[in-house]
């Protein structure tokens, strides 16, 4: 039975003037030209009752990392409840017969009683398996759920940062979240369906008993449900791909909406009308998507209804014919009727629930191939050892150009950045400036050229060890919706929190009496989307995220724009505080604009166009005259600052 052409799978063509205005384009994915749909959906049933096996395989290997004991109570009650089906279905079948038998109403009513008795007890023991099954596979879903989110989680967490940049893994991330509750409900209707089968093979087994033509015809009946279930699925969620980034978009804008940071433009600037009104294009996007999808779906369940009709009075025209030409007895006919009903409404839940099974499925393998992706672009463990105290760290020609851009972000760059001194990067917007600090720190690898501390080349080195040596507070470093002490602390999260070390980073970054100040001092939540959260300014967070760099005590510190929140006094306070690290022995690689504060620098690199166009000590770069006297000269009038 082959899938629908292409044709068909497109999603709702429009792009909305929304999408244009907001995000610059179309926002839908072109599933036509995706691995996706060759890798994953060119499903036939076949195919599909194929990988079954498979599938329940992983769902029970998961089961049984989660919790053994609930697992083996599942199958066994699972099991009970199937054989015990067939049991009833035998026993009405006997019951009938004797019924339906020569002699008094009050002889036959007594023949019938033990299969009656049989039917009655099978109901029982049937409703207490199925009581434990529901009970262990309620402990069981949970675990399952949480192992498969630890996954996800694990392997987002350890790939490179360029893979998180990345557009097509970014896409990945997002269906596979909802991976690990697929899984969760797989267990269940993993139960469901051999649950389903088991019933079904009773139903069946007892119709080739009563003959043999019977059980072809109940497969009849079945089969168009399962083309257009399974039709209707891959359908579903060929759309749920290619809108994925759509769907996105509709959350963030609906977010940016309550969110803090927005709050004040959204109201000053009347920012929430027109992003409500942006949300309700995208919104009727999506509605026109999903009634495309009911559309083609009814057309497809009315096929497979006439189908499934005409295979339904075919079956009772073959038992008609039967009956009539003496092929079969009356009290079987009697029991085939009650088999064939029984047996086709099993094999439409197991149609349906297979069904289930496979939409959920599709997300378990996002997640599968997630951590597979994920193992492609995991930063590799193990390397070079990286020197602890490093006399320098040197760039010879490195050049480094982000994924999807045309132009280098840095080109050719050679330099080298002394132990134990400060050395300032300057330059203008855009120059390469956070770019080799990242490359510094081991966060991207050069395209070309080598970055060496001493002689360890960082593209060979242990990253996790690069890592340890490296302290940073970037522009945009992270405010965790977390207590001031989680804040600090959180700069070397795998030691235990020691208050006099906490002290004395705050000190440094001049955050103590910001902290004595706060409601609940160290303990203060800095999260007002939490009861009892407290805010801070820009300047204050700065020198939170300055502390907690200094909490870190790695011997190479990176800190970009450390100041651009502070007042004029932080501001020289946290220059001094940069400055005497140097005197401990650590290295300091500063990124500022404000010129004045790095005259005390022992070297300073100018890059520009993410090339190196001047090196030298801070009075050598202002002799000669260069770009950045320009520039110093520059904020010195502004300051009206005399150049010593
Ligand atoms: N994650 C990224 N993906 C793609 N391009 C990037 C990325 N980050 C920076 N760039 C580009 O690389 C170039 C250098 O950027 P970088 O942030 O290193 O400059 P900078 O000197 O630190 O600038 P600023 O002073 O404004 O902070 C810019 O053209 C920028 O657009």
């Amino acid at each position: 039975m082959p899938w629908p052409r292409r044709r068909n799978l497109q999603t709702t063509d429009e792009t909305s003037e929304s999408e244009r205005l907001l995000f610059g384009g179309r926002l839908r994915y072109d599933m036509g030209f995706s691995r996706y749909e060759d890798a994953y959906l060119h499903l036939s049933l076949w195919a599909m009752a194929r990988r079954l096996p498979r599938l329940v395989g992983s769902t029970v290997r998961l089961a049984r990392a989660a919790d053994r004991r609930a697992l083996r109570t599942v199958a066994a009650a699972e099991l009970g409840q199937g054989i015990g089906q067939a049991f009833g279905l035998v026993a009405v079948n006997d019951a009938l017969a004797a019924l339906l038998s020569e002699g008094t109403t009050a002889d036959r009513l007594r023949q019938a009683l033990p299969s009656l008795l049989v039917v009655g007890v099978v109901a029982v023991v049937g409703a207490l398996l199925a009581s434990a099954s529901t009970a262990a596979t309620g402990r069981l879903e949970p675990k399952v759920e949480r192992l498969a989110t630890e996954r996800y989680l694990e392997c987002a967490a350890r790939v490179e940062l360029s893979a998180i940049e990345d557009a097509e893994f970014h896409r990945l991330l997002d269906s596979a979240q909802y991976g690990a509750s697929s899984a969760r409900r797989m267990v269940k209707y993993c139960v469901a369906v051999v649950n389903g089968l088991l019933a079904v093979a009773a139903a069946a087994g007892v119709l080739t008993v009563l003959h043999p033509v019977l059980l072809p015809l109940l497969v009849l009946i079945a089969l168009p449900r399962s083309w257009s279930a399974l039709r209707i699925a891959r359908r579903r969620y060929l759309s749920f791909h290619s809108m994925i980034e759509h769907a996105r978009a509709g959350h963030l804008l609906s977010r940016l909406l309550i969110e803090r940071e927005a709050a004040q433009e959204v109201r000053v600037h009347g920012v929430g009308r027109f992003l409500l009104r942006h949300f309700r294009r995208m919104s009727e996007s999506a509605e026109a998507e999903q009634t495309r999808l009911a559309h083609a779906a009814a057309g497809t369940e009315l096929v497979a209804a006439v189908f499934t009709g005409a295979a339904t009075l075919a079956t009772y025209a073959a038992l008609a014919g039967l009956l009539l030409t003496g092929g079969m007895e009356l009290s079987v006919a009697g029991t085939a009727v009650i088999a064939i009903r029984t047996g086709s409404q099993n094999l439409s839940t197991l149609v349906l629930q297979l069904n289930q099974l496979y939409e959920e499925m599709l997300f378990v393998q996002d997640l599968d191939r997630l951590c597979e992706d994920a193992e492609r672009f995991a930063i590799p463990e193990g390397g070079l050892s990286v020197p602890e105290e490093p006399r320098e760290i040197r760039f010879e020609s490195v050049s480094f150009t982000y994924p999807g851009t045309d132009r280098p972000a840095l080109d050719k760059v050679s330099l080298t950045i002394p132990g134990g001194r400060v050395v300032a990067l300057v330059g203008e917007n855009g120059s390469g400036k956070s770019t080799l600090v990242k490359l510094l720190a081991g966060l991207h690898l050069p395209d070309s050229g080598r970055i060496l501390w001493d002689g360890t080349d960082v593209t060979a080195a242990d990253r996790e060890q690069l890592f340890s040596r490296v302290a940073m507070v970037n522009q945009d470093f992270k405010r965790w919706p977390f207590t001031a002490k989680a804040n600090v602390a959180i700069g070397s999260p795998q030691a235990p929190i020691r208050a006099e070390s906490l002290d004395r980073a705050a000190a440094h970054a001049g955050a103590d009496e910001l902290i004595a100040g706060l409601p609940h001092g160290w303990d203060t939540l800095l999260a007002r989307e939490f009861r009892g959260g407290h805010q801070l300014s820009g300047g204050q967070w700065q020198r939170l995220g300055i502390a907690r760099a200094r909490y870190r005590t790695a011997p190479v510190l990176l800190v970009d724009e450390p100041t651009s929140a502070l007042d004029a006094r932080a501001e020289l306070a946290v220059f001094e505080q940069i400055r005497a690290l140097a005197g401990e022995g650590q290295t300091v690689v500063l990124i500022t604009h404000r010129l004045a504060s790095v005259r005390h620098a022992d070297v300073i690199h100018v890059l520009h166009e993410g090339r190196l166009t001047e090196s030298g000590s801070p009075r050598e770069l202002l002799d000669k005259g260069g770009v950045y006297a320009e520039l110093f000269r520059l904020q010195a009038c502004q300051y009206d600052l005399d150049e010593s």
